[in-house]
């Protein structure tokens, strides 16, 4: 098992925003994370990467307790994350950027020029300051930094977000070779349809609580279904 997350509650403040949340990501898996504005997902990414805390509940992450772990060490143990607002330093080269993100762990380690070779226009962009690139351009130098930190679970919140139709195809034909190398994803998305064209199952929290878990062919097979858990997102 990839990650496991157990009955966890996490608060912003004393506003609680996730309620007993449980889920598991197997080896090699694409799971979507669909729901509502404010269901909780970023929350949840936020809680497995340490950067808000759970207040009651267990991660494991590869089987260790990763619960109370500064998100530094989070991320040496093997877990990338592509934020939502993709968090670049503005000021420093794309080369910087990517240079910051380099780090070993126990899964395999990507080379500047594999990275460059999905996202050939990288090799145009790396003197080129980080806060001078498009949208598309940023999320493709924090997918690139998430991956030279040798990855075995990336978390991807709103990948296809302000991107042109041909990019977000882009984006998820890079998930969908992260795992074919056996690289888990987590991806949260407004866009059930794009999620759901690269993920083996799909968890669906409302209101913080996990309403709904199934196989995305489930899913994508039942209209109706999929109409009553996340009909008013896209
Ligand atoms: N920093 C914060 N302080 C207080 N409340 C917060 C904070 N961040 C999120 N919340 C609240 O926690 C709940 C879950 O928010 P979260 O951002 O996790 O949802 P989301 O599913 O990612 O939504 P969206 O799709 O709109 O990004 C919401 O009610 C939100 O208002």
């Amino acid at each position: 098992m990839m990650l496991d997350v157990q009955a966890v509650d996490t608060f912003h403040g004393e506003t609680q925003a996730l309620f007993g949340v449980s889920l598991t990501v197997r080896d090699g898996e694409v799971l979507a994370l669909l729901g509502a504005n404010g269901a909780g997902k970023t929350t949840l990414l936020r809680s497995i990467l340490g950067l808000t805390r759970p207040r009651h509940g267990e991660i494991r992450f590869r089987g260790r307790t990763i619960t109370a772990n500064p998100t530094h060490q989070i991320a040496r143990q093997g877990i990338g994350w592509v934020p939502d607002d993709r968090r670049l330093c503005p000021t420093l080269t794309v080369e910087k950027n990517l240079a910051l993100g380099i780090k070993r762990t126990a899964f395999r380690p990507w080379t500047l020029g594999e990275v460059t070779e999905i996202f050939s226009a990288l090799k145009y962009l790396m003197s080129r300051d980080a806060e001078t690139l498009s949208g598309g351009e940023m999320q493709m130098v924090a997918i690139a930094r998430a991956l030279l930190g040798s990855p075995g679970l990336v978390l991807f919140d709103e990948p296809s977000q302000g991107l042109a139709p041909k990019i977000v195809n882009d984006v998820m034909a890079v998930i969908r070779r992260l795992k074919a190398e056996g690289i888990a994803a987590i991806v949260v998305e407004q866009n059930a349809d794009v999620a759901l064209s690269v993920a083996d199952r799909v968890v669906v929290l409302q209101r913080g609580q996990v309403a709904w878990s199934g196989e995305a062919a489930e899913l994508v097979a039942d209209a109706a279904l999929k109409r009553s858990l996340i009909g008013g997102v896209q």
